[in-house]
């Protein structure tokens, strides 16, 4: 996969920001930044699953990209909802037998293939205006494939731990749907992308989402969320980001 994201992110700037490549999907930078702090020093193809199986999506020609992009997908997408269905059983056996999470399929999941250029201006967290934003990811589950340069950060109590690159492992993060549903029991972690001044990094996430109009809801009553949509949740954190520059996320949500 490594090999072919490479191939992939070596084609022209024009090539990859044509409207037809992997459905148009191209970001560099921070799209939505309003201020310097916001800015990454990433590009990535945030692609809806259904277009990597859909025969109209355009590879580049890179016919070996499609056939790994699929594979990838389809496991990272099994994995996803296996571990969803027992962290689910485990806070409410009911689940069990139920599709959860409901209302998520290829049309509503996406895979984010990134890379992190190496970075000058910033060696060894020198300036930290070029990581990945910290953010919290907006999904129930997360499947994290990164490379062996390593650079992801994750905050553990009061300060930031590194994830080192097991060759072979994945990672997988609870977001904040999932956070919600379970009554806060299951945390929703705060990450980031440090830098590199000298080696380029990739990685690909794969995103467990529902469709906009899946209520959230919980585990159990009472919860300290009222109940909302995912595109009521999306909205809002688009809305959060391009007023204040910050995303809030669940706290907007608490009863
Ligand atoms: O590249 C990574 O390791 C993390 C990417 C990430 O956090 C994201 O795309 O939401
Ligand atoms: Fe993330």
């Amino acid at each position: 996969m490594r090999r072919e994201q490479a191939r992939l992110f070596r084609l022209p700037f024009e090539a990859k920001a044509s409207p037809g490549l992997l459905g148009g999907s191209y970001r560099w930078g921070t799209p939505t930044a309003t201020s310097p702090r916001q800015l990454s020093w990433s590009e990535a193809f945030h692609v809806p699953l259904a277009a990597v199986s859909g025969d109209a999506c355009d590879f580049g020609g890179l016919t070996t990209l499609r056939d790994v992009t699929w594979e990838v997908a389809g496991a990272m997408s099994k994995l996803a909802g296996t571990l969803a269905r027992v962290l689910a059983e485990a806070l409410r056996p009911a689940t069990a037998g139920e599709s959860f999470p409901e209302g998520c399929d290829e049309t509503t999941c996406f895979l984010l293939l990134n890379r992190y250029p190496p970075c000058p201006v910033s060696p060894d967290g020198g300036s930290a205006a070029f990581d990945l934003v910290p953010h919290t990811d907006s999904d129930f589950l997360t499947v994290l494939c990164q490379d062996h340069v390593g650079g992801l950060q994750l905050m553990k109590g009061a300060g930031w731990v590194a994830v080192k690159p097991i060759p072979g492992a994945l990672i997988v993060n609870v977001g904040d749907l999932f956070q919600a549903w379970s009554n806060n029991r299951y945390k929703s972690v705060e990450h980031k992308v440090m830098t590199n001044a000298t080696t380029e990094r990739y990685s690909v996430a794969y995103f467990l989402c529902p469709s906009y109009d899946s209520p959230i809801g919980a585990c159990e009553e009472p919860s300290p969320y009222r109940t909302f949509t995912f595109g009521e949740y999306r909205r809002r954190v688009q809305e959060d980001v391009k007023r204040t520059g910050k995303k809030i996320g669940l706290p907007n949500f608490l009863v």
